[in-house]
């Protein structure tokens, strides 16, 4: 099995939601079946970025996170794109059999057999601003596939107001789920320098909107890799 991969990079550390902070080695994979409009990692969802994905065995997949990794056991996040779209298995049995851990980001479009031996399983459903339509049996299917109880979390994107109303409702229809809220980042250029206190100003109107709204089920976090590398690919 080859696996399309558009990049192997760390460790950094974790910037988003339910691992924040931890020192992570990330698996970017090629592809990805959604086109939202503000993603910041689009040359691992466009076509024609496909040249620039190495096709991989797992075995090769697997030696370079041990050689980033120093073969220092850490938390192994496998991204994309949508990740979904390939088997990341027997990537996660070799890094297992040896102590790594191994965390897994997608949008919950698509259920797959390997969620179940993830230690944590970030869904990322889409809301308005996205321009991306949810399908909620698929995401409940995503649920249902991935690791026993604790291990699954929901991260969403909030723009603005309608974002922000989406996240209430979605969090209603999976309560048992811990939520993350992160504010999106319209500056997604690599080039192009971010402003951290237009960032700083999302979050703080994110943060007063929750709270205004007595709404206290989510954590409110921001994208640490961007308030320290802004864009910068590779970290
Ligand atoms: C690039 S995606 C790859 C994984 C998967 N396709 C997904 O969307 O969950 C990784 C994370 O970045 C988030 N993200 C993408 N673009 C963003 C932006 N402009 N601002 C904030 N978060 C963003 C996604 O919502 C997701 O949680
Ligand atoms: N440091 C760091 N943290 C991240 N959390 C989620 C990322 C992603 O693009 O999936 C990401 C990323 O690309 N870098
Ligand atoms: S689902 Fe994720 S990788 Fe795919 S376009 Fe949306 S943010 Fe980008
Ligand atoms: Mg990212």
């Amino acid at each position: 099995m080859t696996l399309r991969i558009a990049e192997i990079f760390g460790p950094t550390i974790q910037g988003e939601g339910a691992l924040i902070g931890q020192p992570t080695v990330f698996i970017r994979a090629g592809g990805c079946d959604y086109r939202c409009s503000w993603c910041d990692s689009l040359h691992a969802v466009e076509s024609r970025y496909r040249r620039s994905w190495a096709p991989m065995s797992a075995e090769a997949v697997w030696a370079e996170v041990l050689r980033l990794s120093g073969h220092r056991p850490l938390t192994v996040s496998i991204s994309g794109g949508n990740p979904a779209i390939q088997d990341f298995g027997p990537v996660i049995a070799r890094g297992r059999s040896v102590g790594y851990r191994f965390a897994c980001e997608t949008q919950g479009s698509i259920p797959r057999g390997w969620f179940g031996s993830l230690d944590t399983l970030v869904l990322s459903p889409k809301p308005p601003s996205s321009g991306e339509r949810m399908d909620w049996d698929s995401f409940a299917a995503c649920v249902a596939a991935g690791p026993p109880a604790g291990g699954t979390a929901m991260k969403i994107v909030v723009f603005d107001r309608a974002d922000y109303d989406w996240a209430r409702a979605a969090h209603a229809r999976h309560p048992g789920l811990p939520l993350y809220l992160q504010p999106g980042n319209p500056q997604v250029d690599p080039e192009t320098p971010v402003d951290p206190q237009s960032l700083a100003d999302r979050l703080g109107w994110l943060t007063e909107t929750a709270m205004a709204d007595g709404w206290f089920a989510p954590r409110i976090l921001p994208q640490l890799h961007v308030l320290i590398w802004g864009n910068k690919r590779g970290v």
